[in-house]
């Protein structure tokens, strides 16, 4: 896959990495904007060796307790072949000499296994050693977590928030030491909220947004994919209004649109794409009368009325994008995590996860 534009983004986060880490970024947007599409072609391609990058992705991993989460920040493996790291004179050869992007925080397997028997913190204290290092070394440290939300629910100690240790711990390695860049991406737009609300990061972490395309970059993305993959200089207009106006500027189904073009008529994909959306709308109003939905809110679990929903969805049949106080908080949060809305906590504003979800909010409700 090619990666396309993006320059804006590119230039505010390697300016970010030209600097001293101060702060710990949060990249959140809509569903498939192209978050780690992004994030991934910068720390390729526009990064030299002064840089040394932890990725993690919690996605990859089933985290339902402080052991997951561990082992999804930790790799005891030197590399493809799932050699295992012996010892410490092997993670300073990963991390002086070793590949510029480590999928995980090296360390040897003796060390890996005494972690789950001590406290988080020493987790913690481990990771910020190879931090050190990282430097000592005349290396610049980037830690990606990738997908952050996903950690949100873990207790430590019967009630204590793992996240919020996690936060401390972020914000001493960047507003602190200013030891090492740290950037969480999350497509949790409710999480990306809370995250913004959080007292304890209050001057300590910035959002930025990567959202779909607007138009304009959308028909030029059209071009581009056109040329990669249907061998075609450009898309006829007509046809490129034709798909915006069903998906928007959301890049994943873009590329999935072109992608069908080489087997299928346009018609045909962009028909077939809004009736089982519609479809999956009706669906889940449908399921909304038999499941009696429910929500927690704080300390309370609140019922999710149909009515509310509709009445909500209507909201949007003539506005793509309205006010957070519109709607109430309970059915917001409801229509959020069941992935048809999206709310940005810097402009207090809900839209739909989609262009495509817009289009069948506007036929069903
Ligand atoms: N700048 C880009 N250039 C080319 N293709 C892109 C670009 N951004 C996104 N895409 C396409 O959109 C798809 C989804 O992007 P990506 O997985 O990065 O989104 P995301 O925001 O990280 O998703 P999620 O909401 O699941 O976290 C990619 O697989 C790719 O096909």
């Amino acid at each position: 896959m090619k990666f396309f534009n993006r320059e804006k983004e590119i230039k505010e986060i390697t300016s970010i990495l030209e600097g001293e880490p101060n702060q710990i970024y949060f990249i959140y947007g809509s569903i498939n904007s192209g978050k780690t599409t992004l994030i991934n072609h910068i720390i390729n391609n526009k990064l030299d060796d002064n840089y040394k990058v932890f990725y993690i992705n919690f996605r990859t991993y089933l985290i339902s307790e402080k052991k997951d989460f561990i082992e999804a920040i930790f790799s005891t493996k030197k590399d493809d072949f799932l050699e295992t790291i012996k010892d410490k004179s092997e993670v300073l050869n990963l991390i002086t000499k070793g590949a510029r992007i480590l999928t995980g925080v090296p360390i040897p397997e003796v060390e890996f296994n005494k972690l789950f028997e001590e406290r988080i913190n020493d987790a913690f204290q481990y990771l910020n050693n190879i931090m050190l290092e990282t430097r000592k070394n005349g290396k610049t440290p980037i830690l990606i977590l990738d997908e952050l939300q996903m950690i949100k629910d873990i207790t430590t100690n019967g009630q204590k928030y793992l996240l919020k240790e996690l936060f401390q711990f972020l914000v001493s390695l960047t507003k602190e030491q200013h030891l090492c860049h740290v950037f969480c991406l999350t497509s949790d737009s409710l999480f990306a909220e809370y995250v913004y609300n959080t007292g304890e990061l209050e001057g300590r972490a910035k959002h930025l947004l990567v959202d779909d395309f607007d138009k304009e970059t959308s028909l030029r993305f059209m071009d581009f994919l056109a040329k990669e993959i249907l061998n075609k200089p450009e898309l006829p207009k007509e046809q490129k209004e034709q798909i915006y106006s069903l998906v928007g500027g959301k890049p994943a189904d873009i590329y999935n649109i072109i992608d069908e073009i080489r087997y299928k008529k346009l018609d045909d994909i962009l028909n077939q794409m809004l009736k089982v959306e519609v479809s999956k709308l009706n669906m889940f109003l449908e399921i909304m009368e038999y499941s009696k939905p429910k929500i927690e809110i704080g300390n309370n679990i609140i019922e999710i009325n149909k009515k509310d929903v509709l009445n909500a969805l209507k909201l949007f049949k003539n506005k793509y994008k309205i006010p957070i106080k519109e709607i109430s908080l309970h059915i917001y949060s409801y229509l959020i995590k069941e992935n048809i809305l999206f709310l940005n906590p810097t402009e207090e504003t809900l839209k739909p996860q989609s262009f495509l979800v817009w289009n069948a909010i506007k036929r069903v409700v």
